[in-house]
């Protein structure tokens, strides 16, 4: 119907009360009805929604887990809360850290005992835990072992954030991110921010540095300073790093706990042997003096793996063995294709010469990797 066909008297006359209800529904009908089909072609465009989706799965659960209900999390909140760490779910405690009792000691008193006994501390600055922390030295040493041990100790919960969690994503999200990481952690205190390998997340700023990167350290360290403000502010960074000296020196300041993880001492080695072979079953005559001795400059992960390597031997043993036994019960049978049961079925201790067997191989494979390095770093031609 053309608008001239329709009478000047429906046009002019006002509408009534039923009308503009009528015409009211009809406009919030398709008002939504727009608004839903533009946020799902939204949805369905964004290549990164089924992460999101595993994401806040995966957030949810764990907030469930670590006893945070009711909180209300935006999306950038619910990517970070997925690095979250439930503490009772952490296996590390000080018990399974050898050789570093000072440094125990120490983080005991600076650090957890302002977590654990808050009510004593309530009301002071002076004696809030500190907000940064740094473990430094070389690699394979304990960092991530102590790391995680404090936030089981501590009971706080633990943000176990990747540099790449910030620093992959679009421009202006990794932003948005870092904010959601402060203000997770604040909705969720107590809790430890874990970065590991903090050079290469927060290292010295450069002209090179990307305008985003160099964004987002800017608001990382400007939102690290905003948890000073509150008294009762339980939230601590704390950081590792095995190159201190290529982290930004703006970072280091807002770090003035520090711990020196250095290689382990003779003592120490000794000691961390001691624990990585309690439960093992061991010959009498191991003397894990010598084998202290004979790896002077080795980290803890080196002798958790000459360790590991120590008893494979024994298992390579146990094989053979196995496979001689059935070639002679073949023999015997006077060619019966019959097996017999093997009888011998444990394997024999981890004796001395097997530890020494692994000092050994271990050594040619430094010594192999440390050539191939230096002829990296000066190439022949
Ligand atoms: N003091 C120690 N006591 C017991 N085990 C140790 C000790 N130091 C290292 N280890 C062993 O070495 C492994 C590696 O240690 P960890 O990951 O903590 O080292 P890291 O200093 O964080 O190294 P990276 O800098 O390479 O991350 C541990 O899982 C543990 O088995």
């Amino acid at each position: 119907m053309l608008l001239k066909e329709i009478p000047r008297d429906t046009l002019v006359r006002p509408l009534s009360r039923n009308e503009v209800v009528g015409l009211l529904v009809r406009l919030t009908i398709f008002g939504a009805a727009t608004y839903f089909s533009i946020k799902w072609v939204v949805d369905a465009l964004d290549p990164t929604r089924k992460q999101k989706l595993q994401e806040k799965k995966k957030a949810e659960e764990l907030m469930k887990q670590i006893g945070v209900e009711g909180v209300k999390l935006t999306e950038y909140e619910m990517n970070i809360a997925s690095h979250l760490v439930n503490p009772r779910s952490i296996k590390v405690t000080w018990r399974d850290i050898a050789g570093l009792d000072d440094v125990i000691t120490e983080l005991q008193d600076t650090v957890i005992l302002p977590f654990q006994k808050r009510h004593l501390f309530k009301g002071s600055k002076l004696f809030q835990p500190p907000k940064g922390v740094l473990l430094y030295g070389p690699p394979g040493c304990g960092k991530t072992l102590i790391a995680k041990a404090t936030a089981k100790a501590s009971g706080c919960q633990f943000i176990n954030l990747q540099a790449s969690t910030l620093t992959d994503k679009w421009y202006g999200e990794s932003q948005k991110l870092t904010a959601a990481v402060f203000s997770l952690a604040v909705k969720i205190q107590p809790c430890i921010i874990f970065i590991d390998e903090i050079d290469s997340f927060l290292r010295n700023r450069s002209s090179l540095d990307h305008e985003a990167t160099a964004m987002m350290k800017a608001q990382f360290m400007s939102l690290w300073d905003g948890l000073d403000t509150g008294t009762d502010c339980q939230v601590m960074v704390m950081g590792a790093s095995n190159r201190p000296q290529d982290v930004d020196p703006a970072i280091l300041r807002r770090m003035p706990t520090t711990f020196q993880i250095n290689l382990p001492t003779l003592k120490q080695r000794q000691d961390i042997l001691k624990l990585i072979l309690t439960g093992e079953n061991l010959s009498n005559a191991i003397n894990l003096k010598e084998i202290a001795e004979k790896t002077d400059g080795y980290a803890g992960s080196d002798l958790k793996e000459l360790c590991r390597d120590a008893a494979m031997y024994r298992v390579r043993d146990y094989v053979r063995k196995q496979q001689m036994r059935q070639i002679v019960q073949q023999l015997k049978s006077n060619g019966e294709n019959e097996e017999r049961p093997v009888d011998e079925d444990c394997l024999r201790p981890i004796t001395q010469i097997d530890l020494l067997f692994a000092v050994e191989k271990m050594k040619e494979s430094k010594a192999a990797t440390s050539s191939e390095i230096a002829m990296r770093e000066f190439p022949l031609d």
